[in-house]
């Protein structure tokens, strides 16, 4: 089989594979139209996010068996007009969801124990104990929205800190010993800590919103490594001014890379969330540790060798 590689990954993708007779080819920077041209000559790709693989790119891809993303998230596939084309959908949540429950919860001890905040006064020489008192995880009732690789992954951590954790999933019957399963309703009732692991569909685009937060009974931290869009960034913002929400972990955002390289000063609410020091950004990197990329890659290479390897 012939595969092309469309991003950098692991270098065990390609050692492993190439092991077993699989050919490849490279292409970390062709332009969407340039892949068109010639992405009829492979029977997979091997993509993290550089290309979107919509219907016309598969349309052109007349010969391709399988997609495999090194990572969680198919939001940049057609996935649907690919299951019609019949071309096989591999992901790998399986390795990143360690990094992803580890970045959850250091965000959050960096927000409620003013860790980041208080170093750097100390480093500037400012000594101020009052003001930093911090506000602790146990004990605290955590609801997750979405519980599949990642919530559970998230929740396993926070019930080992002594926290009551409980979810939201459109699956029936799915707790665990590390969660209890709950109405929407109920989760917006009891939680004092939110997050979100979903994927984007169109139930789940802005489903934090101005009236979500409104019907959360008690004031709240926030913890978004979703995606941005899961969040109507203006209403979060309007919330942590009120207080309602009382301070705000993001690893993703709704104006991510693009808007950030061009920091558009105008938009008040992204100067907001990074002057706020009620907030916490990090790049997208909560699934991005040295551990999930090996990780990520074994993955592919397992699945891609479990379904083809006779081909
Ligand atoms: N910041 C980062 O670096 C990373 C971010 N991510 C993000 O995390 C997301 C979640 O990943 P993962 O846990 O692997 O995804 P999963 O598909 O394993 O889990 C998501 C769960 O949410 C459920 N769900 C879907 N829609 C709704 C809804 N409207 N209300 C309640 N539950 C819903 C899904 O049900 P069903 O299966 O029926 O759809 C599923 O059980 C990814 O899509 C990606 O966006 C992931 C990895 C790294
Ligand atoms: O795995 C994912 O979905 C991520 O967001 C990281 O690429």
């Amino acid at each position: 089989m012939k595969i092309l590689l469309l991003d950098k990954n692991h270098p065990l993708i390609t050692e492993q594979l190439s092991a077993k007779g699989f050919l490849f080819e490279e292409d970390f920077t062709s332009a969407y139209e340039d892949v068109l041209k010639k992405i009829g000559h492979y029977d997979g790709i091997i993509i993290r996010s550089r290309i979107p693989i919509d219907q016309n790119f598969l349309e052109h891809a007349k010969n391709l068996k399988f997609i495999a993303r090194v990572g969680a998230g198919m939001e940049n596939i057609d996935v649907e007009f690919a299951k019609k084309s019949g071309i096989q959908l591999i992901s790998s949540p399986e390795g990143n969801r360690d990094s992803v429950a580890e970045h959850v919860l250091g965000m959050l001890l960096i927000l409620m124990h003013r860790l980041f905040i208080s170093s750097q006064e100390v480093k500037n020489g400012i000594w101020k104990r009052e003001e930093n008192r911090g506000d602790e995880i146990l004990g605290k009732t955590v609801g997750l929205i979405g519980y599949g690789n990642m919530g559970k992954a998230v929740a396993k951590r926070f019930s080992g800190f002594g926290c009551k954790v409980i979810f939201h999933d459109i699956l029936p019957d799915i707790g665990d010993e590390f969660a209890t399963q709950v109405s929407l309703d109920t989760l917006k009732k009891e939680a004092d800590i939110l997050s979100i692991h979903l994927p984007i569909t169109k139930e789940t685009h802005y489903i934090i919103d101005e009236k979500f937060i409104a019907e959360m009974a008690k004031d709240f931290y926030f913890i978004n490594t979703a995606r941005g869009k899961n969040v109507k960034t203006n209403d979060l913002v309007k919330a942590l001014k009120s207080g309602k929400v009382k301070g705000a972990a993001l690893d993703v955002l709704e104006f991510e890379k693009a808007s950030f390289e061009n920091l558009d000063t105008e938009n008040d609410d992204l100067q907001f969330l990074l002057q706020s020091e009620k907030v916490i950004v990090t790049p997208h990197i909560a699934g991005w540790t040295v551990q999930s990329k090996q990780k990520l890659a074994q993955v592919i290479v397992d699945k891609i060798l479990a379904q083809f390897s006779g081909h």
